[in-house]
């Protein structure tokens, strides 16, 4: 699998109120391979949301390379910065979903700004992706009428709808109850599965994640500490966090099983 995702050497700092700056990444370089699962995990503050993004410039990195596809993002000027992004999905911890627009609408919303469909067409795309969610019965509702966990379900269909290359997933279930949170990284993996679309996941479920991804990233203060596959359980682990996540995979939780759980 060759890399899709490329970040060499990013360091971001942000002003604070009183003049200073903060140093939130410190020279932090990642590959992603297309079609893997990457889990970003961390205390808070680690940059885990920065790093996140950092890969489709939501937040610009003060130096280092953000590659996507073998394109550098950082020298693009800023409509063909547009399209590209338009090849990375996204979703939030609340949603972002508009609330005056039903689900139907919602789905279609980034393809009418960016894609010149057809109507049938557009109808088609916006079918498949709320298929694949598993709420095509619910095109009509508007988010109010929707639980967190339909609303987030409504957000990954979004995210999908311009058949991006990467979804990038800024901590997805942490306003769920468990039982949701299994089922909505559970569809995550189906559509890895199904469609090989690359993930990039923040969350602080250490359980779920270690069972979803392929390779997981311990950031602390803002670097790299170590990054390995959860399934290799031989190998030493250096972070507190990663033994905890080594423990919860040999512990074999079966929160989430790579091959899917059902919608619930
Ligand atoms: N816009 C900003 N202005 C100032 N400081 C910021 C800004 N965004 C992030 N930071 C700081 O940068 C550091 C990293 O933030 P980031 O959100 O990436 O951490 P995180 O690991 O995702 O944390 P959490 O798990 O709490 O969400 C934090 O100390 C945060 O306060």
């Amino acid at each position: 699998m060759q890399n899709l995702i490329q970040l060499h050497g990013i360091s971001k700092s942000f002003r604070l109120p009183d003049g200073s700056r903060y140093q939130a990444l410190q020279d932090v370089s990642l590959s992603v391979r297309a079609g893997e699962i990457v889990g970003l995990i961390g205390r808070s503050g680690a940059g885990k949301s920065t790093l996140l993004r950092s890969i489709n410039l939501l937040e610009r990195p003060d130096h280092g390379t953000v590659q996507i596809n073998g394109q550098d993002l950082m020298r693009m000027p800023a409509a063909r910065l547009r399209s590209a992004r338009e090849q990375i999905g996204m979703m939030f911890q609340h949603y972002n979903l508009l609330h005056n627009l039903n689900v139907y609408e919602n789905v279609a919303f980034p393809l009418r700004l960016h894609e010149r469909l057809n109507a049938p067409r557009l109808a088609a795309r916006v079918r498949e992706c709320l298929d694949m969610v598993g709420l095509a019965d619910r095109a009509g509702s508007y988010p109010a009428q929707l639980s967190g966990g339909q609303k987030q379900r409504v957000s990954i269909a979004r995210a999908l709808a311009s058949r991006p290359d990467v979804l990038l997933c800024d901590e997805p279930t942490s306003a769920l109850d468990a039982t949701t949170m299994r089922s909505i990284l559970a569809t995550l993996s189906n559509i890895n599965l199904a469609l090989g679309v690359t993930i990039v996941i923040v969350s602080h479920e250490l359980a779920a994640l270690a069972q979803l991804c392929h390779r997981v990233v311990v950031l602390e203060d803002g670097r790299i500490a170590e990054q390995f596959d959860p399934a290799d359980t031989a190998s030493l682990r250096v972070t507190a966090l990663g033994r905890e996540l080594a423990y919860y995979r040999s512990e074999s939780g079966q929160a989430c099983s790579r091959e899917g759980v059902q919608h619930v």
